[in-house]
């Protein structure tokens, strides 16, 4: 019944994508406008090799420029929402919207990486800035940049608050194996746009398979297990940049990760009961160790959302900064971090690492068991039809 139920919700949500319809040149017009301050060069640079991308971007990546340069220029969407039936103002308005509060200076920095991926993903016929180790990747969901002696991993669906869609739970198992045998130092992972990420793409739970929803549930299993234990075994320093709210799998990973950095703008929310669902990414066994059986258990059973100060103090966050200065100071740091010698901190890691992988491992593979029953349970199903069809959210 819940399923009859959730695939009529689904029916009536769909509709034709607008997006369609939005043209390369109405990104371009605001893209060749000055930049404000001669500072900002790199930004102006990026305008201009926007220019001479040889094929289209698509219409997601369009929007992402467009909204990342509206920030950057005149800071969060100060506009009234256009129409419904305004169609293309109203996805260009989201899209600018869906950035929060996101500082003009990140929104440039995003903007400029942004860019530097199509630039090579597109093949723009300009060069990439000399100077510089930069990568860039054709990654749909990501944004993947090598400088530095830091790769950094940013997720990339900002519009949809970097919910892990199951695209992006492969791009980024793809590109942690490769930054495992890269030559950058350290790795990091983080958000573009407010949020650093809304948990499971709630939407993973829609596309049902003809083995039907029990299929979908063995699938659904066997890939998180997989992407966790990609986490459990990466090699190098593995830091999280929380740019923003967490929730889900987003915070339970973190457990895993060896250092994190948060904004104090960041929220860490484990809503599992309230979804029908049990806890991931080893979080049953990681989050008692590290802020005591109790504190544990109010996130991940009870759902309590911690601040970044609170998840400092129970030991999940490794320091909390302000919102205004994150990004220089924790890049800062990184890159000081990054010059230290790679294979001391590889072995360094792995000792400290080694002694937990086989539970980690354990751990993981009960989780997800667990979890396959819990995506068949009423709850579950109940929860994903009210956040689908609009009833609910966090
Ligand atoms: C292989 C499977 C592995 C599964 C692993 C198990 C993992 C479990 C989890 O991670 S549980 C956590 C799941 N996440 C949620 O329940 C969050 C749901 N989202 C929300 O409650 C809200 O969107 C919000 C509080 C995160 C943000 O609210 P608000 O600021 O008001 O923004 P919008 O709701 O308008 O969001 C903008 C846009 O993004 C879409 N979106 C946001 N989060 C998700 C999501 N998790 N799944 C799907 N879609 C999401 C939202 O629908 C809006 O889309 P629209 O513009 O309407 O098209």
């Amino acid at each position: 019944v819940a399923m009859a139920h959730l695939a009529w919700r689904l029916a009536q949500r769909w509709c034709p994508s607008s997006l369609q319809v939005i043209s390369f040149p109405v990104v371009q017009l605001h893209l060749n406008r000055t930049a404000m301050r001669a500072s900002q060069k790199d930004f102006e640079n990026a305008m201009n090799q926007v220019k001479l991308l040889k094929k289209d971007p698509g219409n997601e990546v369009k929007l992402k420029l467009y909204s990342l340069y509206k920030q950057a220029t005149e800071g969060p969407c100060n506009v009234p929402k256009p129409g419904v039936f305004d169609l293309i103002n109203k996805a260009k308005w989201d899209a600018w919207n869906a950035l929060g509060s996101l500082p003009k200076e990140t929104a440039r920095q995003n903007y400029v990486d942004l860019v530097s991926s199509l630039s090579s993903s597109l093949e723009s016929s300009s060069q990439v800035e000399p100077g510089t180790d930069r990568k860039s990747t054709g990654y749909e969901t990501l944004m993947v940049t090598s400088e530095d002696g830091i790769t950094k991993i940013m997720l990339n669906r900002p519009t949809k608050k970097n919910a892990l869609n199951v695209e992006m739970y492969h791009e980024i198992m793809h590109a942690l194996k490769a930054a495992s045998k890269d030559d950058s130092a350290i790795t990091v992972l983080t958000g573009n746009g407010d949020y650093y990420s809304s948990g499971n793409d709630l939407t993973n739970f829609t596309d049902i398979p003809p083995g039907g929803v029990e299929e979908k549930a063995k699938n659904g299993a066997i890939l998180l297990r997989e992407f966790v234990g990609c986490f459990i075994d990466f090699p190098k320093p593995l830091i999280a940049v929380v740019n923003g709210p967490a929730v889900g799998i987003s915070v339970t990973l973190l457990g895993l990760f060896d250092a994190v950095y948060a904004s104090d703008r960041a929220t860490f929310h484990t809503p599992f009961s309230h979804l029908g669902q049990s806890p991931e990414g080893c979080s049953s066994y990681t989050f008692p160790k590290i802020m005591s059986p109790a504190k544990a258990t109010e996130m991940l059973v009870f759902g309590k959302k911690l601040t970044a100060g609170e998840a400092c103090a129970q030991g999940l966050v490794t320091e909390v900064f302000p919102d205004r200065t994150f990004q220089k100071e924790v890049w800062t740091r990184l890159k000081a971090f990054a010059k230290l010698p790679p294979n001391a901190m590889r072995i360094s890691k792995e000792i400290i690492r080694n002694r937990e992988k086989e539970k980690l491992h354990a751990v993981n593979a009960e989780e997800c068991s667990v979890l396959q029953g819990r995506w068949l349970s009423d709850e579950c199903m109940n929860a994903v039809v009210n956040f689908l069809s609009r009833k609910s959210k966090l």
